[in-house]
């Protein structure tokens, strides 16, 4: 028996407790890393990967540092979903490098450890457990706003340690489809989730209605709705619905990530409504459109000066900045503050993301607007270009003098799309 009464599993040795040294290198992993998220479903089969993979890269398109975890010994799908198969991470005596899928999205998988795809993993829990573990403390994660963890199904070894190594801040995402036989099986997920101790942070129902690729209508497969009833019944918030799409089965198939079909394709739409929440769980969003005090006035151009963005129609700011007639830019001095030179231009027709290309190719550091869709918002800071939203009103000049001296007060974000 243990001598200290305080240790749970440490080293003991005449009364001083010694933590394990891997206990102490995953409590410093998870210290730099900001919101755990495990992806988990009661049933085979519902998309639980290719949710977890595309929650990971839209959150990372929004700016996010993200970190990918694939624990599906079994069946590690997430590398082939993002065209990573044939990655071998780097290795130091004691550590191993995530694959980049981006500059802000690490990736680790068992799947880049296995030496061929036919190779069948025949692990006991206790062998399981040693993995997740060392994923954790060997994998070298650094600084992270989240860790998604894409666990198998079911209520087995791996969402079990996953969440207890990752702590009582871990919080689960748990997925659906939408029929009886898999919302029994997801019931049994949250009460896993509340006997273990852990938030559920939300419900998201995947092939939620058959949407066709040819004329758009759509047939309710599986039906529709049961994710949200079972979310309502349980008290836990309803992320949203992904529709079956062939062109998710394609991006799966591909190893394409669904933001690649674009903002406005039903399956875009509904990741960006679902990460929503996400990015206010990380105050990225809430920040943007804090109301009750001005806006920083930080400015952040390289040699000296600051290029700022401001949507205009009639010479005054626009609300909704896609349907803006010009954009003006204003090259502000970073010493003293001031607006150097301006000019206004026209810009492209709008389509998704053409917008924040088009501005940090004109050198923008900083938008300036009235409402802004959040995933407008993501390209943006994606682009490299900080976005105040919320500003009410005024001429260019006025509203980034009042920005530059600290005064920018910002309403609602208007636009929500
Ligand atoms: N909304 C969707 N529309 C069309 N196909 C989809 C959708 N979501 C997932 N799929 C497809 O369904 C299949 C299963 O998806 P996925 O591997 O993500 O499921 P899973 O729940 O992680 O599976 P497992 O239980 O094996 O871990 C894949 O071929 C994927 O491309």
């Amino acid at each position: 028996m243990s001598e200290c009464g305080s240790c749970s599993g440490g080293n003991c040795s005449g009364g001083s407790c010694q933590e394990n040294p891997q206990d102490l290198k995953i409590k410093k992993a998870l210290g730099k890393i900001k919101h755990k998220i495990v992806v988990m479903s009661g049933k085979g089969g519902v998309g639980k990967s290719t949710v977890a993979t595309n929650i990971a890269v839209a959150l990372s398109m929004a700016g996010m540092k993200v970190g990918l975890l694939d624990v599906d010994v079994h069946g590690p799908s997430v590398p082939r979903l993002l065209s990573l198969q044939d990655e071998k991470p780097h290795m130091e005596r004691d550590c191993m490098e995530p694959i980049a899928w981006s500059r802000n999205l690490g990736v680790m998988s068992l799947g880049f450890l296995l030496p061929s795809k036919e190779d069948a993993v025949i692990w006991r829990g206790p062998v399981k457990i040693g993995l997740i573990r060392q994923f954790i403390s060997d994998v070298t994660w650094g600084d992270l706003d989240f860790l998604i963890i894409d666990c198998p199904p079911g209520t087995g070894d791996e969402p079990l340690s996953a969440l207890q190594e990752l702590g009582p801040d871990a919080k689960a995402v748990i997925v659906t489809t939408p029929q009886g036989v898999a919302i029994d099986d997801v019931r049994r997920s949250v009460t896993f989730c509340n006997q273990v101790g852990n938030e559920i942070f939300g419900i998201i129902e995947n092939m939620s209605g058959f949407v066709c690729s040819k004329c758009g209508s759509v047939e309710n497969v599986f039906g529709v709705g049961g994710g949200e009833k079972l979310a309502q019944e349980t008290g836990v918030r309803f992320l949203g619905r992904i529709p079956m799409h062939a062109d998710v089965a394609r991006s799966g198939e591909e190893g394409f990530p669904i933001m690649k079909l674009g903002d406005h394709s039903p399956a875009g739409e509904a990741l960006n409504h679902i990460i929503k929440p996400l990015l206010d769980l990380a105050g990225r969003l809430q920040e943007q459109q804090d109301t009750s005090k001005p806006v920083d006035g930080a400015l952040s151009g390289d040699n000296g000066t600051t290029r700022v963005a401001v949507p205009v129609a009639a010479g005054q700011l626009c609300q909704h900045f896609g349907h803006c007639e010009k954009f003006a830019l204003l090259d502000v001095d970073n010493a003293t503050r001031t607006i150097t030179k301006g000019e206004l231009l026209t810009p492209p027709p709008h389509e998704p993301g053409v917008l924040p290309r088009w501005l940090a190719e004109k050198g923008a550091k900083l938008i300036i607007a009235g409402g802004m869709g959040a995933r407008a918002q993501s390209l943006f800071t994606e682009s490299g270009i900080k976005v105040v939203v919320g500003a009410q009103g005024g001429d260019p000049e006025t509203i980034v003098n009042a920005y530059l001296a600290g005064q920018l007060t910002v309403g609602q974000n208007i636009c929500d799309h």
